[in-house]
């Protein structure tokens, strides 16, 4: 027999961002601010946060754990590594069920075998595999009701994000863009999986809209692309997207245009590594920004927007912030595209110089790695170093923004690269770079860096160094908090106005999973996964030899104060 279940309905979802005794986001809030109201744990007692449970995804399977938990009548809902989902009962920590998705030997994805977490809506849990599928489950049992295909495997579509839930729709993106797919954006029924939209992010690709031709992306604009490289031009939108009811606009972030080899695509192919305002009821794109036009160095655009209030002279305008993999921070007026402001949250960015406030545009500096065909033999175009690292600034770790301090926390990477072009033609379900780099440290003593951004002058407030690569996401609280992790293993607590670290806990394995908080029985909790992976050891080239003794893991962590805080 099945257990009553207190259906998810879209007003819950609405309103998560101020409805502590639940987590139903990803984003704690369809707008992403990873902001929590609480107060129960805050500054002046969170050196008393002692460990509640801890939960081990157990199996043979570790690698990277970068899922933030969903929190909802009575049971958690964490994803790990290899596409698996777990309900577990929060108040004891006792596993309820386990799904442990069965995939075939030729799934591709690029960057470590990962998942960000999943959703609920009415009685269901949603979750992406790594063979791009979307599963419905019972939350009750972990049976399984619909299953839909977002790509095919076989051509290098996976799927790693959270997904997201917008009146009734559950709204998905691909991975693939190493492998030349077609990025695009979908709208499913959350209850049946029965496709509502599609929106294929590339110029010259056609939507559809109940199963009807809805226009083809980026017609109105001249074409952005050379001859037919639009048809394998990847854009993947790799991550999940906000929402924000006030303009009925869905945010979401476009990958690197394939193949990175930029001279076999002059242009400023459209509508890769951009931000997209979509149309929740339609998939019909309102506006775009982009980043990097013609993107050379792999500077995927597919960070969060995150909605919040913009204060200028007075004045208040709905805007949106996103700290891009290049290198730049840009405030965007989010009702119509249009660039508010733009600054540096890294030391060193090669590429450009600065972003032109009236065109929108970056003032390169031409800093491009050479066209092969230029070279002597054909094979290999003059190396570059570049920084960032094409790992970024920052990559997909989310950021979280304070409205009580006005500032972004911003979890960023200092790193360069040598980056050089080889020759590519496109194959199905091969790797298509026509590229190839070494990522390389700036400075000795920390890559990582967690910076406290003032989206209005640009400054940086305070910063915290880290001598490993931050990689996880970040969570703030009206408690005056700031938490992440550390690959070296520590979750950690930050005041938020000065960025004096107040606390620090050893989990075991690297920390680059996204926390959560919610309330229970009256007490605060958080929650935050750990194991260590990611592109990081993957790709890292000699930043990866520094780190290789980290460790990886697979457990949740949950944490409370302790009663002696409590009662005072
Ligand atoms: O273009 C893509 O489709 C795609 C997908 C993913 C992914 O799905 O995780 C990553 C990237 N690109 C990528 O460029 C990247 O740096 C990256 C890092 C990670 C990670 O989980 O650590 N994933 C991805």
């Amino acid at each position: 027999e099945e257990p009553a279940v207190v259906p998810v309905t879209d007003e819950d979802i609405l309103n998560d961002h101020n409805t502590p005794e639940n987590v139903l986001t990803y984003g704690l809030g369809l707008q992403g601010q990873r902001f929590s109201p609480m107060t129960q744990i805050n500054k002046e007692n969170v050196a008393d946060l002692v460990p509640v449970w801890s939960f081990s995804f157990g199996g043979e399977k570790q690698r990277g754990q970068q899922a933030q938990p969903i929190v909802h009548d009575g049971r958690m809902f964490v994803t790990a590594s290899y596409s698996r989902l777990f309900a577990i009962d929060v108040r004891t920590g006792t596993e309820l069920w386990e799904y442990n998705h069965r995939l075939p030997d030729g799934i591709m994805p690029c960057c470590d075998v990962i998942n960000r977490g999943a959703v609920v809506y009415g009685d269901l849990v949603i979750f992406g595999t790594l063979d791009a599928q979307l599963v419905a489950l019972k939350q009750s049992t972990g049976k399984v009701v619909w299953r839909e295909r977002l790509g095919d495997y076989k051509a290098g579509y996976s799927y790693t994000a959270a997904p997201m839930i917008v009146k009734g729709k559950v709204i998905t993106g691909v991975s693939g863009g190493e492998f030349g797919v077609v990025g695009k954006v979908e709208a499913r029924d959350a209850l049946t999986g029965k496709l509502v939209w599609s929106r294929p992010v590339i110029q010259g690709h056609m939507g559809t809209l109940d199963g009807k031709d809805n226009g083809i992306t980026g017609a109105d604009l001249p074409m952005s692309w050379p001859g037919d490289m639009w048809q394998t031009g990847g854009g993947a939108p790799w991550l999940g997207g906000t929402y924000d009811a006030e303009t009925n606009l869905i945010f979401i972030g476009t990958g690197n245009p394939s193949p990175w080899n930029s001279h076999t695509r002059p242009g400023d192919n459209l509508f890769a590594t951009s931000t997209l305002a979509i149309d929740p009821d339609t998939g019909v794109i309102k506006w775009h920004y982009q980043t990097t036009p013609n993107d050379g160095w792999d500077y995927d655009g597919v960070n969060e927007f995150i909605p919040f209030d913009y204060e200028k002279d007075g004045q208040v305008i709905k805007a949106g912030g996103k700290a891009d993999r290049n290198g730049f921070f840009y405030v965007i007026n989010r009702e119509n595209g249009k660039l508010l402001n733009a600054f540096k949250t890294v030391t060193q960015v090669g590429w450009a110089e600065r972003i032109d406030l009236e065109t929108g545009r970056p003032v390169e500096t031409g800093l491009r790695p050479g066209n092969p065909a230029a070279s002597k033999d054909g094979k290999k175009g003059e190396s570059v170093f570049a920084s960032p690292s094409f790992l970024g600034a920052k990559n997909w770790m989310p950021m979280a923004y304070n409205p009580q301090t006005k500032l972004f926390y911003v979890p960023l990477n200092e790193w360069g690269m040598d980056l050089w072009n080889e020759p590519i033609t496109y194959k199905k379900g091969a790797a298509y770079l026509g590229a190839g780099f070494t990522v390389k440290l700036l400075y000795e003593d920390y890559i990582g860096v967690l910076r406290a951004i003032d989206p209005v002058t640009g400054e940086w407030k305070w910063e915290y160094k880290n001598e490993a690569p931050l990689w996880g996401g970040i969570m703030t609280t009206a408690g005056g908090l700031v938490f992440t992790g550390t690959p070296e293993g520590y979750f950690k607590a930050f005041d938020a106005e000065t960025g004096a670290e107040l606390w620090k806990f050893q989990t075991g394995s690297g920390v680059i999973g996204v926390p959560a908080t919610w309330e229970m029985d009256g007490q605060q909790y958080i929650a935050v996964l750990s194991g260590w992976g990611g592109a990081v050891p993957l790709w890292g080239g000699e930043v990866a030899k520094r780190i290789r003794e980290l460790n990886q893991g697979g457990s949740v962590w949950v944490f409370k104060l302790h009663r002696s805080a409590l009662s005072q």
